[in-house]
């Protein structure tokens, strides 16, 4: 039998049904956590809410717990909670979420799982839809859109559907904006759309809204109350949105010149993995690059360096093998996922250890690349180390400024490594001597030409401004 004392702390206390708790307790969220509890008072009252808080804190249950559990399980067949998220990846793991809290059968096939299908006690039948691709969900809707509960989706997508009459978006009792910021940095006009006031009164008398974010501004909050988007919204914070979350060692690996980023890479991986240990699961890994062509080729020697058990992935924004791939790095069929800027929010993948950048990031991109280690529940807090050519360390120490990153190691390109016989040396050299023929004909001459060109631009920038200077 549950300690008594227990109840006061868990999801019951705050008034949620026994169905939806018991769910929780049984997926492994035995208790809210501190803004898990506030967001669930605030909404389950029915007011505005902006969650600004860490990364991997558990912003997603904050406001998935008591917006489920506010649904209207009697009048079904329409939509009662849109959730906008500006990524497809994040429209597939937050519908598979919601799937789960809502009977989805996610059996790990470990004995005893109490996360399966057969304990579970709620509503049944609730849909729950994914809107993220123009030509397959705008184009052709499928017909059960206009029917479904609960809806997730990319701005675009859910503006146009709502535009041509498949998205009752008016009807929606809960609608959360989740990473807010960049969601009304990048297409305010679709935000202004969806989060419009419904024209139905009694819709409007309990309609909540909830933006949340990692440091959210109060700029975005003004905006949206300003244009009668928000009421008055309680602000639910925890300490410390722009800063990473604690314990995770910082390293700046620093190169002569762009062109010796991947080989710095490939052999500081090589050493981190071997220090993991051969007989440890190799460590789980995300390498960010600048866009998909940098993805591409930086794929390609990675996999050369890598041994054994440790299997490499590609996450690029365009095509729908994307989703897959989220899915089987979720399941560990690969342990280094390498990945463009267009994935580093909100990806939730368990027990991350390294991180590594081959570009020196903004401040804003520093904080959801490292927050992709570090989250609630992992064990070991991880490592972020960004490979940086001579002239990015000053934009790479400012990010570490912004976030009051005081503690970060300062690594060099490593050797290349020493040998105990002749033969291993020779093969060795021969090895570095293919990679490099390899390397120097396409991968660096690519990446040199995608950095160059991307520091071009900001020169054609900075030349246009002079321009301008001098005009005036
Ligand atoms: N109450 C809880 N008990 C145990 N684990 C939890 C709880 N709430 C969330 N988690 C786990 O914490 C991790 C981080 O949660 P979540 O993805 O919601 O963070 P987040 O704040 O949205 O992060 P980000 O800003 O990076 O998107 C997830 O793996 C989630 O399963």
């Amino acid at each position: 039998m549950t300690d008594p004392r227990e109840q006061l702390l868990d999801w019951r206390s705050l008034g949620m049904a026994n169905w939806i708790a018991s769910r929780a307790e049984d997926l492994g969220f035995r208790y809210p956590t501190a803004i898990q509890r506030r967001a669930a008072l605030a909404m389950m009252n029915v007011n505005d809410v902006v969650i600004s808080s860490q990364t991997g804190s558990g912003k997603t249950l904050a406001y998935l717990m008591p917006s489920i559990d506010g649904l209207n399980y009697v009048g079904r067949g329409m939509l009662q909670l849109l959730v906008i998220v500006p990524t497809r990846e994040l429209v597939v793991q937050n519908s598979m979420l919601i799937w789960r809290i809502l009977g989805g059968n996610v059996s790990t096939q470990r004995p005893g799982d109490s996360g399966n299908i057969f304990r579970y006690i709620g509503p049944r039948g609730v849909k729950v839809k994914g809107a993220f691709d123009f030509e397959k969900h705008v184009l052709n809707p499928d017909p059960d859109l206009c029917i479904a509960e609960i809806v997730v989706g990319t701005p675009e997508e859910l503006k146009d559907l709502k535009l041509q009459g498949d998205l009752e978006v008016d009807l929606a009792q809960f609608i959360i904006a989740d990473e807010a910021d960049v969601l009304f940095d990048k297409h305010p006009d679709a935000m202004d759309v969806l989060l419009k006031p419904s024209p139905y009164e009694p819709v409007m008398e309990d309609r909540c809204v909830c933006l949340s974010g990692v440091a959210l501004s109060q700029e975005i909050v003004d905006r949206c109350t300003s244009k009668g988007l928000m009421k008055d919204p309680i602000w639910i914070t925890t300490g410390g949105g722009m800063r990473v979350p604690p314990g995770i060692t910082h390293r700046m690996l620093v190169v002569k010149d762009r062109s010796r980023k991947l080989i710095a890479l490939t052999r500081q991986l090589r050493k981190d993995l071997e220090e993991a240990g051969e007989d440890a699961p190799p460590p789980r890994t995300f390498i960010f690059v600048p866009n998909s062509e940098a993805a591409k080729v930086t794929a390609g020697p990675v996999r050369k360096a890598l041994w054994g058990e440790h299997k490499l992935l590609m996450l690029l924004p365009e095509g729908t093998e994307a989703l897959r791939t989220v899915q089987d790095f979720k399941n560990n069929k690969a342990s280094i996922l390498v990945c463009t800027s267009e994935s580093e929010r909100g990806l939730d993948m368990p027990n991350i250890q390294h991180i590594y950048s081959l570009d020196a990031p903004s401040t804003s991109s520093y904080l959801h690349r490292a927050g992709r280690c570090g989250r609630l529940g992992t064990m070991a807090p991880g490592v972020v180390t960004s490979v940086v050519s001579e002239d990015e360390v000053k934009a790479l120490k400012q990010a570490y400024f912004n976030l009051e990153i005081n503690d970060f190691m300062e690594l060099e390109e490593l050797p290349q490594r020493e040998f105990e016989t002749e033969e291993e040396t020779q093969q060795a050299l021969l090895d570095d001597l293919f990679f490099l023929m390899d390397t120097n004909a396409d991968v660096v001459n690519a990446l040199e030409q995608i950095f160059d060109k991307s520091a071009d631009e900001d020169e054609d920038e900075d030349e246009d401004e002079d321009e301008e200077d001098i005009s005036k």
